[in-house]
């Protein structure tokens, strides 16, 4: 490669539960990142654009450089069985404002097993936050369990809910096996600056090409709410192989994947 020639973006993806302030993370790595890195964003909302309008009405970055993605019923599918429209998009990013140094994907708000394929981020982020119990982290599943970076939101919440930091990300560190595990308020200076380290550290090793994908493996069996089944709703899996071959046949919001629905 000749010297000079700019390596892709880092594509680091923002995953985690309805409401655990994914957005707000990544308004946050933007606030303290923009100045010295080109950033762009990608959101992903089941029928709106409503994650990137926050965003951009935050102001933390030109509004063009944030696109949202509409994924259909299911978000976590745009993210990890047929990430086509979320990799159009980040390529159309990375073309419009090259060369950018890091392209954010905020997943759907989701449940806790949702992650996204190592075909579309280099790296990912999953957060949790402390309003959701600080039993939540010794669940486990892929994202909690082997995404490069958790992240314990809303720490100044920790006195009004009766959660115990230090022993939630304890647990977490156990069921992460030593993954790094960062406890984060918004309104934290410290906290955010380890976050903005975090980010710059996986980039200089994207950068040096020593940043090697992880895949946190797929999501566990999980509970889809629809008020038109029998109990509200139905369980499904993602089998791998089933998700492969409806990668190759059905445009990205159809749901095909194996599931308990009669
Ligand atoms: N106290 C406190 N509130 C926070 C923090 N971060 C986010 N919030 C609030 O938590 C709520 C949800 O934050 P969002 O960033 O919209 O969460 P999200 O995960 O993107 O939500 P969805 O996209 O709906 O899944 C908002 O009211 C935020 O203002 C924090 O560090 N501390």
């Amino acid at each position: 490669m000749p010297e000079n020639t700019p390596t892709r973006a880092l594509r680091l993806g923002v995953a985690g539960p309805v409401g655990t302030g994914k957005s707000s993370l990544i308004a946050t790595v933007c606030r303290s990142l923009a100045d010295e890195l080109r950033l762009g964003v990608i959101t992903n909302d089941i029928y709106t654009d409503e994650d990137a309008r926050f965003l951009r009405s935050a102001g933390v970055l030109e509004p063009e450089r944030i696109r949202a993605v509409e994924t259909g019923a299911c978000p976590h599918t745009a993210i990890r069985d047929d990430i086509t429209t979320n990799l159009l998009a980040a390529e159309d990013l990375e073309r419009d404002f090259a060369p950018l140094d890091v392209v954010l994907i905020e997943s759907g708000g989701d449940n806790l097993t949702a992650t996204f394929s190592p075909a579309l981020v280099d790296a990912q982020i999953f957060v949790l936050d402390v309003a959701g119990g600080g039993d939540v982290a010794r669940k486990g599943g892929p994202g909690i369990g082997r995404a490069d970076l958790l992240v314990v939101n809303k720490t100044d919440l920790a006195p009004y809910v009766g959660v115990d930091v230090p022993q939630m990300v304890a647990d977490a560190s156990v069921a992460r096996q030593g993954r790094a595990v960062l406890a984060l308020s918004r309104s934290d200076a410290a906290s955010v600056a380890e976050l903005r380290a975090w980010v710059l550290s996986v980039l200089e090793s994207h950068r040096r090409g020593t940043h090697v994908p992880q895949d946190p493996g797929p999501m566990a069996p999980h509970f889809h709410a629809d008020e038109e089944q029998p109990e509200g709703g139905f369980v499904h899996t993602h089998d791998e192989k089933i998700g492969d071959e409806h990668h190759a046949s059905a445009p990205h919001h159809v749901h095909s994947h194996s599931d308990s629905r009669k």
